[in-house]
């Protein structure tokens, strides 16, 4: 278990991490979400002692970090792949880890072999790819067997097989009783790891919430129908209490009834259908809106005049590509923005938040 109590880090006038309060538990792999620049890897760097508070404190298993006699048996971290001596092999790198940490050497080859590293111990890191030098970092963490797990943007720059291979091991160690920690500013990776959700937004704790509720809450749906008599189908549905708006390209969006229930409602009123499909908007796009107002840095495409300032809710136009957010819970119909035809919406992420997550 990590603790954190109104942790904060102020470098000179700028506060990178701001009175951050939550509890990282065993048996499930919690997902630390914020945008670039958010206070995550000052966050973790704490955790390890790397950098003192100016206010606050950590405590992993009850204990702070200066009080682990062998650190590495209580808290294995991945934070920079690259901090890894380029001269010495894969092999003596661990070697030299588990002499100063009390480690046996056997372990060192049981390590490289859950990484699948085994084949180029005696090899220097130096020429390892991005993916390989992350897996040893990984085998370092995971060296003193420890109870608590914390990787830092593991996924970065690794191809499809290696995503799919962190993304496993991450979901065992939590398996096996383990604390697994681990950030990334993408929530499309997040919904596919993490069964527990931190997210912040510069240096503040924005929600603490299970993935399980973040999707129920934010992966709102609405139903589109296309007809080509739609006065009268707005009529039929308003009859019915539902509330329709009409969207860019005429169609109607309905929320809060499902698909099939319009379907037959059209088919009692005689009423063609041209289109009747159920729209799910993407987790990203959720997290987008969440973290909206604390953004560091907005990007803009040249013609780019839909972007939503900082603080303004993206419309449709402004939300990311189709697909671009796939997790599980939205297998229905491309990502799309949600009902209201380019309205701003209801800002969900300020609601959810409003409504609180935690545990
Ligand atoms: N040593 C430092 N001196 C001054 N400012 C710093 C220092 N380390 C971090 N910061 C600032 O603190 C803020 C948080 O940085 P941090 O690296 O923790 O964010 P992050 O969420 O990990 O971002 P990313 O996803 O880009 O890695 C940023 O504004 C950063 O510029």
């Amino acid at each position: 278990m990590i603790e954190l109590r109104d942790l904060t880090k102020r470098y000179g006038p700028k506060t990178a991490v701001d009175g951050l309060s939550f509890t990282v538990r065993p048996g499930t792999v919690t997902g630390f979400l914020g945008p670039n620049g958010a206070g995550k890897s000052t966050t973790m760097r704490m955790v390890l002692g790397l950098d003192a508070p100016t206010r606050g404190d950590v405590r992993i298993e009850g204990k702070y970090y200066t009080e682990l006699k062998e650190p590495l048996h209580s808290i294995g971290a991945l934070l920079e792949a690259k901090g890894v001596h380029g001269g010495r092999s894969a092999y003596n790198h661990l070697l030299c880890l588990a002499q100063s940490n009390g480690i046996p050497e056997r372990r060192v080859g049981e390590v490289l072999e859950m990484v699948g590293l085994e084949g180029v111990a005696r090899k220097r890191p130096k020429g390892f790819s991005l993916g390989m030098g992350q897996r040893l970092g990984i085998a370092g963490a995971l060296l003193g067997d420890p109870r608590i797990l914390m990787f830092d943007e593991p996924v970065n720059g690794l191809d499809p097989e290696g995503i799919h291979w962190i993304r496993t091991l991450m979901q065992r160690l939590a398996r096996e009783g383990r604390t697994v920690f681990v950030s990334s500013h993408l929530m499309s990776e997040m919904a596919q790891t993490a069964e527990h959700l931190v997210v912040i937004g510069q240096g503040k704790l924005l929600a603490d919430t299970s993935m399980a509720q973040f999707i129920a809450e934010n992966s709102r749906t609405h139903v589109r129908v296309r007809t080509p008599e739609p006065e009268r189908m707005r009529d039929v549905l308003t009859a019915e209490g539902l509330r329709p708006a009409t969207g860019a390209d005429g169609a109607l969006e309905v929320d809060g009834a499902e698909a099939p229930r319009i379907g037959e409602l059209a088919a009692a009123h005689r009423l063609v259908l041209h289109e009747l499909s159920t729209q799910r908007a993407s987790l990203e796009e959720a997290f987008m809106r969440l973290t909206a107002q604390s953004v560091e840095y907005h990007g803009h495409a040249p013609g780019d005049g839909d972007m939503p300032a900082p603080g303004q809710p993206p419309g449709p136009a402004g939300g990311p590509a189709p697909g671009t957010g796939t997790g599980p819970g939205e297998a229905t119909g491309p990502a799309q923005g949600p009902p209201g035809g380019g309205q701003p919406p209801p800002a969900w992420g300020q609601d959810w938040r409003r409504r609180g997550g935690g545990r």
